[in-house]
């Protein structure tokens, strides 16, 4: 089979440029970008910037209607408004060109890994082939992996690259991920369980596995990935909508205000000769320097940014809306296995109980396990086929029973025995069934595991309970600091496990989460979930499993391990590359920096108005009301310079603020008052001072060079 993966291909976060605003985007296109993005079916789109489009070609029409002897004012004048309110324009199709500029080298990062592979299709296959490499390798046909469809099945070998996203249905397989999560270390992947998801591109290292293809042409993963860092395909979010329409309504609100002085210009032309009047210009500028040009033109580069932000922290967002919604999470629940510890839950004891011989209970543990192709079934039957020296045969006509989230045990009927393993309270209620009760012993055997943070389960023969095997899982290095981090920025953490309160309680305690609930059903999960957002909270899951899909589709942020089963991943609306549950942090600290940034430009764009105010009026207006004078508080050299300077500062602050919008405001895990007093001290009272001293500037250096 032929691999056209590079084994040294990029993974995407590894693409992305540095984490300086401008460093790694090439500027020059980004320049063409944005002349290209002059075309009236782009600018229309932003309407605070159509405004000043459609500003600047008045202006320049008034010019050139001045060059021919019908000028309202100064002609030099009419040119330089005019070039700077293109350049307003530019700078604003600039800072979109720049952000998008690094999603498309995402995108073609991503698209790299999107290369043709022979798939190897298994089919026709008669009913009774076991599911193995030798039998399926008879029925092959292979195909080009474009033309797969959800169903087909494939079969993929040691060195041979997994041709679609899908599941594991049969066999086990070390599998090299590294080019799309960037993770060296190879993972092993395998049917049943939480760690049966293989994504499209990734390359088979031994053994073989026969993989169900979960998506159809042009819905896998990589292509969810693409069309999300293609900022051409990403959807306004709920609060940019509501923001806009306010920027709108400013707009407007302008508009008519600028728009009731017309009268004095009408009447200027008219008399015209006269020195007192507004030129059309003057209040071109005047309105253009008013309505929030500042964040209308960063608007969508903060949103873009945003994306590209998560994507470098290895979080694949496919959806803006839950990335926005990060910024606002209350509540983190987490799922125990497999998110907060590794969750190969390997058997590592056997805890007999009293009169029963160990080689019993590992004996009716091994029947019923050796047909559970979960992680923890195929360790009890190792462990016991090692204490027993040999694996035992497999019963004749035996039943299987298979494990699942709702009853949380499995097991195996034979003719004449019904065997069964499964967790503390579901096998007391299996014992309560006959009548029958867990002895002393036992209990206080899986307690003992539960307070170790191993998962006990509970082995019983009929009515008769045999004893206890004990799962041990590891929890993840770094979990308490980082859950502590997410203490600070305000967020609640709650464990959420089909595991028992003793085991929940111990592993919480060493992860250091706030809360935990145990013994829960997929069901209870989602009733949680319910319960918080009926609260009014905004809710943050983490999980793996099948059984966590339908708590991950009502959480308000999803985030799906990497690792995880494809159900959890597609419930999900963001998948992490690295399966940290405590990346959240990062998708939290990057959806506040989007609101916080939108906040502080707004903030700042807003307070400008206030000098632009003080330098526009009394000059615009002087004329007409000597008493204006009185207004003149900056002293500009003269009323065309001061309006000059104004639309020159006003179009500036875009280029300056570039790097700001895209790399976002500082996040710092403070209270929400405590950030919103900062960021109203920064950027409002910024916003107040910094444009008197800027125009001033410009003022100066336009009267020292004879510009104005
Ligand atoms: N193969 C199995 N056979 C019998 N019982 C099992 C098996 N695997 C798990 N159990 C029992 O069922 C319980 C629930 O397992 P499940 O994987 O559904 O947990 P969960 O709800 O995903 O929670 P978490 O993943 O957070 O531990 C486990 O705690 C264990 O006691
Ligand atoms: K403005
Ligand atoms: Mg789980």
């Amino acid at each position: 089979m032929s691999t056209h993966l590079e084994p040294s291909l990029p993974h995407p976060a590894a693409a992305v440029p540095g984490r300086r605003a401008l460093s790694g985007i090439p500027l020059g296109t980004a320049l063409k970008e944005s002349l290209l993005k002059l075309r009236p079916s782009t600018q229309v789109r932003n309407p605070v910037m159509f405004t000043v489009y459609v500003g600047s070609m008045l202006t320049t029409l008034l010019w050139i209607a001045g060059l021919s002897g019908h000028a309202d004012a100064d002609t030099g004048f009419m040119f330089a408004v005019s070039a700077w309110l293109w350049f307003t324009v530019l700078f604003a199709n600039f800072a979109e060109a720049l952000a998008e500029g690094r999603g498309k080298q995402q995108a073609a990062a991503l698209r790299g890994l999107r290369t043709t592979v022979i798939a190897r299709v298994v089919q026709g296959v008669p009913a009774d082939t076991p599911a193995t490499a030798e039998a399926y390798r008879g029925h092959v046909t292979e195909r080009p992996s474009g033309s797969l469809h959800k169903g087909d099945i494939v079969l993929v070998e040691a060195g041979g690259t997994i041709p679609g996203d899908g599941e594991i249905i049969a066999g086990i397989a070390s599998v090299d991920e590294s080019a799309i999560t960037g993770e060296s270390a190879p993972v092993i992947r395998e049917a049943g369980g939480d760690f049966s998801s293989v994504t499209g591109g990734t390359r088979v290292l031994s053994d073989w596995i026969i993989v169900q293809v979960a998506a159809n042409p042009g819905e896998s993963f990589l292509d969810r990935m693409i069309a999300m860092v293609e900022s051409a395909r990403r959807q306004k979010t709920p609060n940019e909508i509501a923001l806009n329409i306010l920027l709108v309504g400013l707009t407007l609100v302008f508009l008519l205000v600028v728009a009731t002085l017309l009268p004095f210009s009408f009447f200027a032309i008219s008399a015209a000769g006269q020195g007192t009047v507004i030129a059309i210009t003057a209040l071109v500028a005047l309105l253009v320097c008013l309505i929030p040009t500042t964040i209308g033109g960063l608007l969508s580069a903060i949103g873009v940014a945003g994306m590209s932000r998560m994507m470098r922290a290895n979080v694949i967002a496919t959806s803006g809306r839950a990335v926005e919604a990060a910024g606002d999470v209350d509540v983190l629940l987490l799922d125990k296995t497999g998110t907060i510890t590794f969750g190969n839950r390997q058997a590592s004891a056997f805890h007999p109980a009293p009169g029963v011989a160990a080689d019993v209970l590992a004996r009716a543990a091994c029947l019923a396990s050796q047909a559970d192709e979960t992680p923890e079934g195929r360790s009890i039957a190792a462990l016991a086929a090692r204490q027993l020296g040999h694996m035992p045969e497999a019963a004749a006509g035996a039943a299987f029973v298979p494990f699942s989230a709702h009853t949380r045990m499995s097991g195996v009927d034979l003719a004449d025995r019904r065997i069964r393993k499964g967790a503390v309270d579901a096998m007391q209620g299996w014992l309560a069934g006959q009548g029958a009760m867990l002895p002393e012993a036992v209990a206080r055997a899986a307690d003992d595991a539960g307070r170790r943070g191993s998962t006990p389960l509970v082995v019983c023969d009929g009515r008769a309970a045999l004893g206890v095997v004990e799962l041990k899982d590891i929890v993840k290095p770094g979990m308490r600091e980082r859950f502590g981090e997410l203490r600070r920025m305000g967020i609640k953490t709650v464990m959420i496990t089909g595991d028992n309160k003793l085991t929940a309680a111990a592993i919480a305690a060493e992860a250091g989460v706030d809360d935990f609930l145990a013994q829960a059903t997929p069901e209870a999960k989602l009733a949680l979930i319910r319960r918080y957002q009926a609260d009014g909270r905004l809710v943050a899951m983490t999980g793996d499993g099948t059984n966590d899909a339908p708590a991950l589709a009502q959480a308000d942020v999803a985030v799906a391990m990497n690792s995880g089963t494809q159900a959890a991943k597609e419930a999900g609306n963001m998948v992490d590359l690295d399966s940290d549950p405590t990346k959240l942090i990062e998708v939290v600290e990057t959806g506040k920096q989007m609101l916080m940034t939108r906040g502080a430009l707004t903030t700042f764009s807003i307070a400008n108005d206030v000098a632009k105010y003080f330098a526009i009026i009394p000059a615009a207006f002087a004329g007409v009301y000597p008493q204006l004078a009185a207004l003149n508080v900056m002293r500009l050299a003269s009323p065309s310079s001061a309006i000059l300077s104004a639309v020159v500062f006003n179009a500036l602050i875009i280029i300056v603020l570039i790097p700001l919008a895209l790399k976002g405001v500082r996040y710092r895990p403070l209270g929400a008052a405590a950030l919103l007093r900062r960021n109203l001290l920064v950027y409002g009272l910024g916003g107040l001072l910094v444009p008197f001293a800027g125009i001033k500037l410009i003022d100066m250096i336009l009267a020292a060079t004879g510009l104005a």
